[in-house]
């Protein structure tokens, strides 16, 4: 076993921590073979944090996501884990409770904000009931309380914008309103899965610093999922790389980003354009994520690892290199990154 990223005690962290995964598996049943697009993922976020689930295109993360959240649909399904949130395992509850939860406690921002919002339904009919299905106050406090939602977001004009439907909106300012009712439910979890990556700079800045305020103001678990490490950098507090559809590693972004162990995080890292010196050229990881359906043994990186040796074909286990550190590597690159 191995301690749980950034854990003070035991009793203290079991107190804090909102939303446990152990050791989840989610596989989806094809005609070429199972995908196992989740393989025994486990981490943990506690109230008021942040963590960043980081990992390239098709690594398994928005399926980590909806696994957490009980939207798997066949031939997907949960083959093994159990999803702690607040004590509760998610796997063990039906789908009418699920729905409650999701409405409720556990907010989710989508890439694409249509999953969330009503396309028949103005906005300020959308909002105002979310509001009042946390608070007992006047429809003019709803709409108070909607409106600055709405400009926390960086809507412009908001009070005119709440009467609108959502196609009368842009991609981008509907995903802002989308991310505007999220912050509404005041939940104890947030499951972002790449909310802004279509958004402006700036306009990403804005929203990333009013959802960690939220955050941490609220006791609010944040998991954000992201393929853009600049992001993690910015707003989590954790981070947990993803390859193939595992962790390799885990741990305080100020460690895990100024001294990586995996060497696919290495990778990443250098991968990052703001860390290249200007003129040179950008490192590329070598090589192609490997098919799901098709994996190596042992390491799922090793066909692109510089480390790698014959112990990278049997599967590297969990190790706790450090305190609140979590690998899956038997050649951990060691050197910190200047
Ligand atoms: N409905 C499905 N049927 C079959 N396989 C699926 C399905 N959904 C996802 N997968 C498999 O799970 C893998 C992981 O997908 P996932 O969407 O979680 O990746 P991701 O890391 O979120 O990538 P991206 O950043 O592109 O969204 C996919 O590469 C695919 O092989």
């Amino acid at each position: 076993m191995y301690s749980i990223p950034g854990c003070k005690s035991e009793s203290t962290a079991m107190s804090e921590i909102t939303l446990e995964v152990q050791g989840l598996s989610t596989h989806f049943e094809t005609r070429a073979g199972t995908i196992r697009a989740v393989d025994d993922v486990s981490f943990s976020v506690r109230r008021g944090r942040v963590l960043g689930l980081v990992g390239e295109s098709g690594s398994g993360k928005s399926v980590t996501g909806f696994s957490v959240l009980g939207l798997v649909d066949p031939p997907g399904r949960i083959a093994a884990g159990r999803i702690l949130f607040k004590g509760r395992d998610l796997t063990k509850l039906g789908e009418a409770e699920l729905r409650g939860l999701r409405g409720n406690r556990i907010a989710m921002i989508f890439q694409d904000p249509m999953m969330t919002l009503n396309p028949v339904l103005r906005i300020d009919t959308q909002m105002m009931e979310t509001v009042f299905a946390h608070a007992e106050v006047s429809r003019r406090e709803a709409w108070v309380r909607s409106r600055d939602a709405l400009g926390m977001v960086g809507i412009p004009s908001p009070e005119e914008r709440l009467s609108a439907y959502p196609h009368q909106f842009s991609g981008g300012m509907r995903q802002r309103v989308a991310i505007a009712i999220a912050l509404l439910h005041q939940p104890d979890l947030i499951l972002a899965d790449e909310p802004t990556t279509a958004l402006d700079v700036t306009i990403q800045a804005q929203i990333l610093a009013e959802v960690q305020r939220l955050a941490r103001d609220h006791g609010t678990a944040l998991i954000w999922i992201t393929h853009d490490l600049s992001v993690v950098a910015g707003l989590a507090d954790e981070v947990a790389v993803m390859y193939a559809g595992r962790i390799v590693e885990n741990g305080q972004v100020s460690q895990v980003l100024k001294r990586p162990m995996h060497p696919y995080t290495h990778g990443l890292i250098g991968s990052v354009p703001s860390r290249n010196k200007r003129g040179s050229k950008l490192r590329q990881i070598p090589g192609m994520t490997p098919s799901l359906l098709n994996l190596p043994t042992g390491c799922a990186f090793r066909t692109r690892c510089q480390q790698a040796d014959e112990k990278c074909e049997l599967d590297p286990p969990i190790t706790a290199p450090a305190e609140g550190r979590m690998l899956r590597c038997f050649n951990p690159q060691l050197e910190a990154i200047v």
